[in-house]
Parts: structure tokens; sequence; C-alpha cells
């Protein structure tokens, strides 16, 4: 485990940088309606159908939750940490921002109890030689939610801190709601100071209806092109997508107002990039470029992790996200629900290599066939048949 100096004091940095953005989600501004369970939210129809208050919700638990992975991240970055085997502080930042995302979500819509299937759980935490660890995150936890100052509240106690991580910890389904979150996804990404992001999605009876995307390491400015102000490429991004109202992008910190975006118009494969997973480990790498020979893209793959490929597809940056993990792997739900939706909503196809939609109402996996494919309404029936005949290769030739 990393030693406590190596965690930042959060409030220094951030004292001056509340969410200004998200004024009209405090808890006073509230409409009484809407502060009522989800039962009895969805007997209001239009407080059920926009689900714009559950997106603001979930924005400000993002973005704070991004702030405590940023303050981890620059402190990895500065004190070389990540090159060690012990990957703790990590650790602390998933469990940090799993902690603050419960947190918030538990603040703006309880006191009912809510859903949240989430990727981590606090088993190791629990253990007697995780406490100062424990302490840690609690620290942590605290520090960001003072230096935000929305939520007038006396510190969070240890056991505060293991409840929140622990309201993760639901099977999610095809019935009623449940939020999907990923504290840190990319944690390979996060640990080499590369991308990464906070997913989160809300699912309703089956479908994903919103989700969020925080990049902080993707800037506003699309890649390899640095925007002319350069307070757009320090910042991050914030994705937000609700079912039949686009996507929106805005600046992660900061007070922009949200941008609409869309997927590539691309037609022509030869004008198409890819993207797929930096870590070879995640996903085949030679099955996409053979695909991608196949279909006549001429570019490099784009390698990056996370769903920030998700991000950046949406608002035109690329064209194709393929994904084919080896065999056996099976793909969670958290990894893809927020993307799905930012992606979809922004014009594009999401579907397995089958050429079947994702279906999130399965509990915590992906009942997927052998793949993720992502790219807009033109491209798709032909990369549909570039990654069929690719896969009947690629299995015939394991076969000889
Ligand atoms: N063998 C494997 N095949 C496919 N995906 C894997 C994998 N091992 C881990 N992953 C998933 O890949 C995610 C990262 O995806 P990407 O490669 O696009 O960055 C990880 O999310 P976490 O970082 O949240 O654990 C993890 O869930
Ligand atoms: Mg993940
Ligand atoms: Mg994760
Ligand atoms: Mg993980």
């Amino acid at each position: 485990m990393a030693s406590a100096s190596v965690v930042p004091p959060l409030c220094r940095p951030l004292s001056n940088l509340k969410l200004q953005f998200f004024p009209s989600i405090s808890r006073r501004a509230t409409p009484p309606l809407l502060r009522t369970n989800f039962r009895t939210r969805r007997s209001s129809l239009s407080a059920a159908m926009s689900f714009e208050r559950e997106l603001a919700v979930a924005k400000k638990a993002a973005s704070l939750a991004a702030r405590l992975c940023q303050a981890i991240q620059k402190t990895l970055l500065q004190s070389d940490v990540q090159s060690k085997s012990d990957k703790s502080p990590v650790t602390v930042a998933d469990y940090g921002s799993q902690a603050l995302v419960s947190f918030v979500i538990g603040k703006e819509l309880g006191p009912e109890p809510f859903s949240l299937v989430a990727e981590e759980d606090s088993g190791d935490l629990r253990k007697e030689e995780s406490l100062e660890t424990l302490k840690r995150i609690t620290e942590l936890v605290n520090d960001t939610i003072s230096c935000d100052g929305t939520y007038n509240i006396s510190p969070l106690s240890t056991e505060d801190v293991l409840a929140a991580i622990d309201n993760g910890k639901s099977a999610g389904g095809p019935h009623g709601q449940h939020w999907v979150l990923d504290p840190i996804d990319g944690t390979k990404g996060f640990l080499r100071g590369d991308q990464y992001a906070i997913a989160l999605a809300l699912l309703s009876e089956g479908q994903v209806v919103l989700g969020v995307l925080a990049c902080p390491n993707l800037p506003m400015a699309p890649m390899g092109k640095p925007s002319q102000t350069s307070s757009l490429d320090q910042s991050g991004c914030l994705f937000s997508a609700r079912l039949g109202a686009g996507t929106d992008v805005q600046l992660l910190h900061g007070s922009s107002s949200p941008m609409k975006v869309n997927v590539s118009s691309v037609e022509d494969p030869a004008e198409a990039s890819f993207f797929e997973s930096f870590e070879a480990a995640h996903s085949l790498h030679g099955l996409s470029g053979s695909i991608a020979k196949k279909l006549g893209v001429t570019a490099p793959p784009v390698r990056i992790d996370s769903q920030a490929k998700y991000g950046a597809l949406s608002r035109g940056e690329g064209a194709i996200y393929l994904r084919f993990p080896h065999k056996g792997y099976r793909e969670k739900i958290w990894d893809h629900a927020a993307g799905c939706i930012v992606v979809t909503e922004a014009g594009g196809i999401v579907s397995d290599a089958a050429g079947r939609p994702l279906d999130f109402s399965k509990g915590k996996y992906l009942d997927i066939d052998t793949g993720i494919i992502v790219t807009n309404k033109s491209l798709m029936p032909a990369l549909l048949n570039a990654v069929q005949e690719a896969i009947k290769e690629s299995e015939s030739s394991s076969c000889l």
C-alpha cells in the first residue's frame, strides 16, 4: 500500500474550483415531487419520462468523483508510484470515486434506498490490514466533498464510506431502476497517466435511459489538434446523454454550456479511422487489423483506454470502435452502459459481432456474441460483413 504521503491535500488545489455549473440541483431547489422515491416518481409522467433531474445528479456525481481521481493521478505521476507493482493508489481512487458517486446519488435522490450496480465492493477494505487505506479514502472523500461545498455535512466516518461503497452491490436486471457505475474505467490508463473515465448510467426497466462519461484526460479539442485556448485542453470532457434527447459535451470542470455532438458521417471506409483498447490483453488487435483491412480502412488504429473511446466517437472523432476480448472473457455492463447511450444518442450504433444490440437487462454481465462493434449507420452493414468474414477466417485458421 502506498504511504499516506502520496495522498494529495485536496483542499489546497481545489478550494477555488467549486462545481458552479450545477446550482440547479441543490437540495433546497428541488421540487418536492422529484424528491419522492422512484416508484412514486414513475407515476408522474413528465418526471418519469425525461430523467432530467437524474441526469443532472449523474453529472454532479461523476464530476465530483473526477476531482478525487484527478488529484490522485496527479500525485501518482509526480511520485512515480505508477511504476511500482503495488497498485494501491488506484484502489484508493476506485473506492473513493465509487463512495462519492454513491454519496451524491443518495443525497440528491434519497432518503429512499436506490439500486446501484458497481464494479467495486468493500470486502478487502474491511480487512484489518486495510485500516490505514480506508482512513485515507475517507479523508479523500471528505476533502472532496468539503472543497466542493455543495453539501454542508459533518465528515463521513469510515463506516459511512464502507456503506456508500457497498450500495453498489445490486445485481441489476430487467425490472425497476438501477444505477450502473464504473468508478474508474481504464485502470491501466489511469496508472500510465493516460485516458480513463468515470462512467455512470441509469437503467430503467432494462433499458439504458441516461449516461455520463467524465473523461478527465480527454481534451475538449479533438485529439491531436491542440485548442487555441489552453484552458480547454486542461479540463477534460463531460459527455452526457438522455434517451431521446441527444448527447452533449461540456468542460468537465468549468462553466461551459453543453454542446450537442454527433458521430462521424463518414461513408467511405478509406476515410474512416478506428479505436481499440490500448491493452492487447483486452481486445484482439490482430482480428481488428484484419477487419479494418477487409473494410478498406487505411488509417492505423487509435489505441486508447476506457470508455473515452465512446466519448470520442460520439463527437465524430474516428468512425469505428472494435472490441474483441480473448476467449472466455465476460463483458460487464458498467464497462459499456454509459458509453453505449452516449454513442447511440449521438446517432451511432452499438452491437455485438452478430449485429444484435447490447442487452443491459441480464444482470451485471452482458450476454454477447464474440465482440462489440460501434460505428455510424452508413458504415455498419459493411462493417458487420467484414467482422463476420474475419471471425470465420480466424476460426478456421485456428482449427488447422
Ligand atoms: N481480459 C479482458 N478482456 C476484455 N476486457 C477486460 C479484460 N480484463 C479487464 N477488462 C476490462 O477492460 C476494461 C478497460 O477497457 P479498455 O481496454 O477499453 O480500457 C476494464 O475496466 P476497468 O479498468 O474499469 O477495470 C476491465 O473491465
Ligand atoms: Mg471498466
Ligand atoms: Mg473500473
Ligand atoms: Mg477494474
